[in-house]
């Protein structure tokens, strides 16, 4: 059986004109196993933010495959919509919940918009699961941005998505919601066996997956296993100490 959950076949993005725009994205390829957590860090527009849009479904690549489950996303508009959910949860950094809806309401909302019955008994499991068992009628404002965070991570694994990309996940949360939200992903994954792409600047985020990809100019350059915070963080020094070297070299 191909365990290969989610394939990325030579992605390339250039945002804008092909011959003038900027290359987010160069010739990307990597295979994730099922029930892996991932951690994507690399300097300020090394195409990280674009890697995960595009594998999301959320942008299109100018070139190159991405299949998810064995199943290329591809087609109109209607058809990646489709796909994206059925197949793909998103957390973003900054939560992106309905701020008039109820956290219960919210969470059943991408059942409802995929045409499913809002399982309540269910979303409420995950809620509790979240810690959020006792907020489920409150609205997002009422509440602290990691429990909003927590919110936006039951809303994203209510479909069982076959992937949950999440974007910066702790980016706009103090150090204790960070660590919250961190070992909710980990419990997605080594629990429920959820497959996560995690992008993040912060070393000790990246810790928590199993594995760190490193981008460059839009290239894979590296990968780390079993990631400590001091291991990423040196990795990501020398990477932007070659990014500087490289960019002075081409001025020169
Ligand atoms: N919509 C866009 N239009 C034009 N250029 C873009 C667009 N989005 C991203 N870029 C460019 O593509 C490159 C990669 O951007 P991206 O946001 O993917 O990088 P990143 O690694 O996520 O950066 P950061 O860590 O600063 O968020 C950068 O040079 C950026 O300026």
């Amino acid at each position: 059986m191909n365990n290969e959950i989610l394939q990325l076949h030579g992605l390339r993005k250039v945002h804008g004109d092909d011959r003038t725009g900027v290359v987010a994205l160069d010739d990307v390829s990597l295979a994730l196993p099922a029930g892996t957590f991932t951690a994507v860090m690399g300097p300020s527009g090394s195409g990280k933010s674009t890697l995960l849009q595009c594998a999301a479904g959320l942008d299109r690549p100018t070139a190159g495959r991405v299949l998810v489950a064995g199943r290329e996303m591809t087609g109109d508009e209607t058809e990646l919509t489709r796909f994206r959910r059925e197949h793909i949860g998103f957390v973003f950094q900054q939560f992106n919940l309905l701020p008039s809806l109820t956290v219960l309401d919210n969470v059943t909302l991408p059942l409802r918009l995929a045409g499913k019955r809002p399982d309540r008994a269910r979303a409420i499991e995950i809620l509790e699961r979240v810690g959020l068992g006792d907020r489920i009628g409150h609205r997002p404002p009422a509440l602290s941005g990691g429990q909003q965070q927590r919110t936006a991570i039951a809303r994203a694994l209510v479909t069982e998505p076959s992937v949950l990309f999440a974007d910066e996940p702790t980016g706009a949360l103090d150090t204790r919601g960070a660590r919250a939200v961190l070992q909710l992903l980990q419990q997605a994954v080594r629990g429920y066996g959820r497959t996560i792409v995690m992008v993040t600047h912060d070393p000790v985020a990246a810790a928590h997956a199993d594995a760190v990809l490193f981008l460059a100019d839009g290239r894979l350059v590296g990968r780390m296993a079993d990631p400590t915070p001091d291991a990423v963080a040196e990795r990501l020094a020398r990477l932007g100490d070659d990014v500087a070297r490289d960019a002075v070299r081409a001025g020169e």
